[in-house]
């Protein structure tokens, strides 16, 4: 499996987080191809990660197996359309990491045959965490099924959804989701220092905590929510703190800003420009 050949076309934040974490996993810098528009990212991608770099996206097609579109979604169709003729003649199979471009619109610009996985990752795949989503169209055979999954499976967790409108809202929750506990780390970093920490120490014991609540918390067959309750002490410190945090809507907060960028990624699915 891990010597696919796979290629990358954008080679921008969330590819180079999956090529990192590709080659941290075992993958050959050497059977993976990038190409982007931009001429320092590759150069960079080639320094650091010993990757074959092109300005042309069709090269990538025509050297791998696997052709991942990582471009920003108001690129995509453009990108998509230039190498139809390509991934035709290859058969190639597709993966699109692309946030609310459907896999309609991608089976419009690459061809009625194409294999088509559409998924959503994130960007601790970097450091072999990744949560990812995907779902198939109806050409990708099993074995295709397979290759994409252990794809993104070498980068952290994968699963698929029944129905691809479920990635909209995976988007909102894991896709997006890292940018939610790192804002949560700014705040209280900068809390922690208006408390007269040093910034130093602010920031080591804002993000020690963070990993280490998430490792409890995956790590327990107990809820998020009984973990919570086994710090707050009646009367105590933790209960003044969630008190505060419920009495400012924390929780219909969160759940508004989910919403949000659910509705978003609807919203770009049914954006011409994008579609
Ligand atoms: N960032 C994230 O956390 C996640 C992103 N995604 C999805 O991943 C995709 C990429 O996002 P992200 O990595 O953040 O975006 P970036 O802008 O960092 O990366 C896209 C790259 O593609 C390049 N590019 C633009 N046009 C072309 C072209 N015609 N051919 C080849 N390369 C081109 C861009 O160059 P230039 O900058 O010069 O335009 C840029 O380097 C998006 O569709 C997004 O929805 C999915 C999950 C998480
Ligand atoms: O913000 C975005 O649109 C992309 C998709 C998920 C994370 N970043």
């Amino acid at each position: 499996m891990k010597t696919q050949k796979i290629g990358f076309i954008g080679g921008g934040n969330m590819a180079s987080s999956l090529i990192s974490g590709l080659i941290a996993s075992g993958h050959e810098p050497g059977n993976i191809w990038v190409s982007d528009i931009n001429a320092e990212q590759l150069k960079s991608l080639a320094e650091r990660l010993k990757v074959n770099t092109t300005a042309s996206n069709d090269t990538v097609v025509n050297q791998t197996d696997v052709v991942v579109l990582a471009v920003k979604p108001q690129t995509l169709r453009d990108v998509a359309l230039q190498v139809a003729p390509a991934i035709q003649q290859r058969k190639s199979l597709v993966v699109s990491i692309a946030a609310g471009i459907s896999e309609r619109s991608l089976s419009a610009w690459l061809g009625a045959e194409t294999a088509i996985v559409r998924c959503m990752p994130n960007t601790p795949a970097l450091v072999l965490t990744g949560a990812t989503a995907l779902h198939a169209n109806d050409k990708v055979n099993a074995e295709q099924r397979n290759t994409a999954e252990n794809i993104l499976r070498s980068v952290g967790i994968a699963l698929w959804v029944k129905e691809e409108k479920e990635l909209d809202a995976v988007t909102a929750v894991s896709g997006s989701g890292p940018a939610y506990y790192f804002l949560l780390m700014e705040a209280m970093e900068q809390a922690a220092v208006e408390l007269g920490l040093t910034e130093d120490t602010a920031r080591l014991l804002v993000l020690q905590t963070a990993l280490g609540a998430a490792k409890i918390a995956l790590e327990s067959s107990e809820s998020p929510e009984l973990l919570r309750k086994r710090v707050t002490s009646p009367g105590g410190t933790t209960q003044r703190a969630i008190e505060t945090f419920q009495q400012g809507g924390f929780s219909e907060l969160v759940s508004k800003a989910l919403h949000a960028a659910r509705d978003r990624s609807i919203e770009m699915s049914n954006q011409p420009e994008f579609n």
